[in-house]
């Protein structure tokens, strides 16, 4: 993987990636990991508790999602949490209340196609799966800070965080979206051409790790892969094609 290269995960996929990365990963790996985890913490305090649920169904991490209910649930009700580690200096620290979240809602910068993509997604079966606002605002900006020009996104449902994506990659700038739904896709499809921001995504219609594979083959260059919300088994062929990109230094 390149030095351009930035790797980002949803915050669900944190827990199987202990598992299956090599142990000795390098370096564009590492820092792919604790990034990771950075948007972690910023997804937790805004996933709701339903979206929890969903992904317990899908993975399987009891553990990971007992622990992670409890702090959404301990997040809903006190608005000050006393952090008695000794390690946060037994300091203050805010939770996310429904208020706290309103407020962040209401000053997030949510460009209007995808307000009305975030809309029309509302009653389609699956809306709880979309990135927030604030989740999607924070991965726009992560790739206007790195100035990424290639970005992956592995799980685009109706594409909602691919949207905002490609809004901020620069003309020469490329997105893969891949998604294996062609319902959802279809209307990702739509907001691409209703932004006008299609001749940079390049949608792959089907298993995220043939996308994958077929970049592998034809050497594609540095990229983000930010979003990745597939089962355990795709997880992990996804992420074998992804550490493979990564040794060739592609
Ligand atoms: C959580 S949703 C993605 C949310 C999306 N990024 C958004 O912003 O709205 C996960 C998506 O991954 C897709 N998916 C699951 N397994 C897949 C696979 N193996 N290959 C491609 N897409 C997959 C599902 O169909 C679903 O639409």
């Amino acid at each position: 993987m390149g030095s351009s290269s930035l790797g980002l995960h949803h915050w669900s996929v944190l827990a199987s990636q202990r598992v299956i990365l090599p142990q000795n990963s390098p370096k564009p790996l590492q820092k792919f990991h604790s990034l990771s985890i950075t948007v972690t913490v910023a997804s937790i305090a805004t996933s709701r508790a339903s979206s929890v649920r969903c992904h317990r169904g899908c993975f399987g991490f009891t553990a990971f999602n007992r622990k992670l209910r409890k702090s959404v649930r301990g997040c809903a009700t006190n608005p000050f949490v006393v952090a008695n580690d000794e390690k946060y200096g037994n300091k203050q620290v805010i939770s996310i209340t429904p208020q706290v979240y309103d407020y962040i809602l209401a000053n997030v910068r949510e460009p209007e196609v995808l307000r009305q993509l975030r809309e029309e997604t509302a009653s389609m079966r699956g809306s709880q799966m979309q990135v927030s606002p604030d989740q999607a605002q924070l991965l726009a900006m992560l790739v206007q800070i790195h100035g990424a020009e290639k970005c992956i996104e592995v799980g685009v449902y109706t594409g909602y965080s691919s949207l905002a994506t490609a809004l901020v990659l620069p003309e020469s700038g490329s997105l893969v979206a891949c998604e294996r739904d062609g319902r959802s896709l279809e209307v990702a499809k739509k907001y691409y051409d209703k932004a006008n921001v299609s001749h940079k995504v390049h949608v792959k219609y089907g298993l995220a790790a043939d996308a994958l594979r077929s970049l592998i083959l034809s050497g594609e260059a540095s990229m983000i892969l930010h979003l990745l919300m597939l089962t355990r088994e795709c997880i992990r062929n996804t992420l074998n094609c992804y550490y493979n990109l990564s040794r060739l230094g592609v």
